[in-house]
């Protein structure tokens, strides 16, 4: 079975860069969610795929669900059977609980960069949100940043909001819920990161509700490496051209940039650039989760 290919028992709902999602056939309150070996960068999905990633940023959004103090979308074998799921794909895939998913990406930022440097280099602002003057790319801010983006069609890009257009999309109470889960989950993630000498310096939620109870949950992947940048602790401490270093995709991102010119598709990535980020991807989980 290939990962776009069909999965006895499940119906296959939707197809993302580097996920899969698939629903119960018959079961209409359970879904799966199949995380590949895909990496992407640029907005391109790369050859060939890095071997193992699936399974440990299945661990690695586990591992998190286990520890943060929010309900969570996935299920375990406590409320259910657990239905079959072949062998091959179970270190990669999580059996989730149906919710109705809120259209807002919630995104939190501990450290100026990407977009967002961007957007301050012309305005002195991240989504809206003035900032002090003279900041520096990677520079940690004052504080946390909630800068909401609206749910773009799959595929497409997200659109950053202010909170108060996500308040008119979702209503008060649901957008202040969303803020403050998702300024309160990225401050215990950081605290927990920081313990393991690595710096989370943004990431993006997903939230839906529990159908029955109405609870705000988390739902999709959360903290994962696709979802977040993690950088070395010490590395950024000293300062220095590398200090933002992704954990994981800076060995790809590093090696595009010196080997593509981004015009039409990606060269297929060298065997030892996909083993190096192989072990990158390791050893990110084995510092946080060990
Ligand atoms: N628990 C849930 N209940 C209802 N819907 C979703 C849901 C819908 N879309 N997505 C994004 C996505 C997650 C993974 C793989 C993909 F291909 C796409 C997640 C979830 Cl996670």
């Amino acid at each position: 079975m290939t990962d776009a290919g069909a999965l006895l028992g499940w119906h296959h709902v939707y197809s993302g860069k580097v996920r899969n999602l698939y629903e119960r056939e018959g079961s209409p309150t359970l879904m799966l969610v199949v995380a590949s070996d895909r990496v992407s960068a640029f907005d391109h999905v790369l050859e060939p795929g890095i071997p193992g990633k699936g399974a440990l940023l299945t661990q690695l959004t586990r591992w998190w669900f286990d520890r943060l103090q929010v309900p969570n979308h996935l299920v375990t074998a406590l409320d259910v059977e657990l239905p079959a799921v072949p062998a091959e794909l179970a270190d990669r895939a999580m059996l989730v609980r149906r919710l109705d998913m809120l259209p807002i990406e919630c995104v939190v930022r501990g450290y100026l960069t990407g977009s967002g440097w961007a957007e301050y280099q012309q305005s002195g602002t991240v989504c809206g949100i003035p900032l002090p003057a003279g900041l520096n790319d990677g520079d940690r801010l004052p504080e946390p940043l909630y800068t909401p983006a609206f749910k773009a069609p799959l595929g497409e890009h997200d659109e950053n909001i202010t909170f108060e257009r996500s308040i008119e999309l979702v209503g008060e109470e649901m957008a202040t819920q969303l803020r403050d889960a998702s300024l309160a989950i990225f401050a215990a993630a950081s605290a927990i990161a920081a313990e393991r000498g690595v710096l989370l310096a943004d990431t993006k939620f997903e939230f839906g509700t529990d159908p029955d109870t109405g609870v705000l949950t988390l739902a999709d992947e959360a903290l994962t490496s696709d979802s977040s940048r993690y950088w070395d602790a010490a590395l950024y401490a000293a300062g220095g051209p590398n200090r933002m270093d992704s954990f994981d995709k800076q060995i790809v991102r590093d090696w595009l940039a010196a080997n593509w010119d981004k015009q039409g598709e990606p060269p297929a990535l060298p065997a030892e650039i996909v083993e190096r980020t192989a072990a990158r991807y390791r050893e990110l989980i084995d510092r946080l989760c060990a």
